[in-house]
């Protein structure tokens, strides 16, 4: 397999307007690993993906995907697949019809559909309604919808929100099947004891870049838990910040 970075990016700030979202941000993300994007409400992490999707245009530096921008780079929409606020169902719609719609435009056969509506535990309910779904529901769906293509790398932003504790081991070990067929994840999240099983290397953000590596390193021997690291590096908004 090679090792060359899957995405990276480098000295990359973005702002808007006089608010710096994201300052002189450098990491990578490196291929078969399952990457945790971690850091409080505001760091920026939402922003870094949709850098790393074409969505936002960085202020400086450059994020890249497979070696290129997102938008320069052929068959992205294949290779890549993402689960993130704002690519939303069409309402009123049932989950089938809403995935035949997106396979339709991926050029993927009806009966990936299936394969994936199997894959993430929903065929059952496939018929209704999206409108009537469960947060989870929703989850698993927008997960059906980025495996579609049987991209490369998932991009997934909070996929564990809204999940119940049976859904949330169901996730772990789903994401761990897939990195384990060589694919390569990059999820966001604030559940910081979930992320600590789930996770092979984790970035924590903090407008700045506060860690980049494998979970071991940083919680490894006598150094706490991920979440006490994590308010180390990252500050708590109720003491210690320093940029809050
Ligand atoms: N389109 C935008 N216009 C103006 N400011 C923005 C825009 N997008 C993000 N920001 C600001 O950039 C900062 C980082 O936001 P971002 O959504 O990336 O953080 P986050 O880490 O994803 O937060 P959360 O965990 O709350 O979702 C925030 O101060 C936010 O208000």
């Amino acid at each position: 397999m090679s090792t060359a970075a899957v995405a990276a990016f480098h000295g990359v700030t973005k702002r808007f307007g006089e608010v710096t979202a994201v300052e002189d941000v450098s990491f990578e993300v490196r291929p078969g690993r399952i990457v945790g994007l971690l850091g409080r409400n505001g760091a920026g992490k939402t922003t870094t993906l949709r850098m790393l999707l074409g969505l936002a245009r960085p202020s400086v530096g450059t994020a890249t995907v497979f070696g290129e921008p997102y938008d320069e780079l052929p068959d992205a929409a294949h290779r890549i697949g993402v689960s993130m606020d704002g690519i939303a169902p069409i309402p009123g719609t049932t989950g089938r019809r809403d995935l035949r719609i997106w396979a339709r435009m991926l050029g993927l056969p009806a009966k990936r559909v299936d394969e994936v509506l199997e894959q993430v535990g929903i065929a059952d309910s496939a018929n209704r309604k999206i409108g009537g779904y469960s947060t989870g529901m929703r989850q698993r769906h927008a997960l059906a919808a980025a495996l579609l293509a049987d991209p490369e790398l998932l991009v997934l932003d909070e996929p564990a929100n809204g999940l119940d504790p049976e859904g949330i081991r169901w996730l772990r070990t789903f994401l761990r099947s897939l990195a384990d067929e060589g694919r390569t994840i990059l999820l966001s999240s604030h559940l910081l004891a979930e992320v600590e099983q789930t996770v092979d290397d984790v970035v924590i953000l903090q407008r700045t870049l506060r860690y980049s590596g494998p979970i071991e390193d940083l919680v490894s021997g006598d150094r706490g838990s991920l979440e006490d690291r994590f308010f180390e590096l990252a500050g708590s908004s109720t003491g210690g910040g320093d940029d809050a």
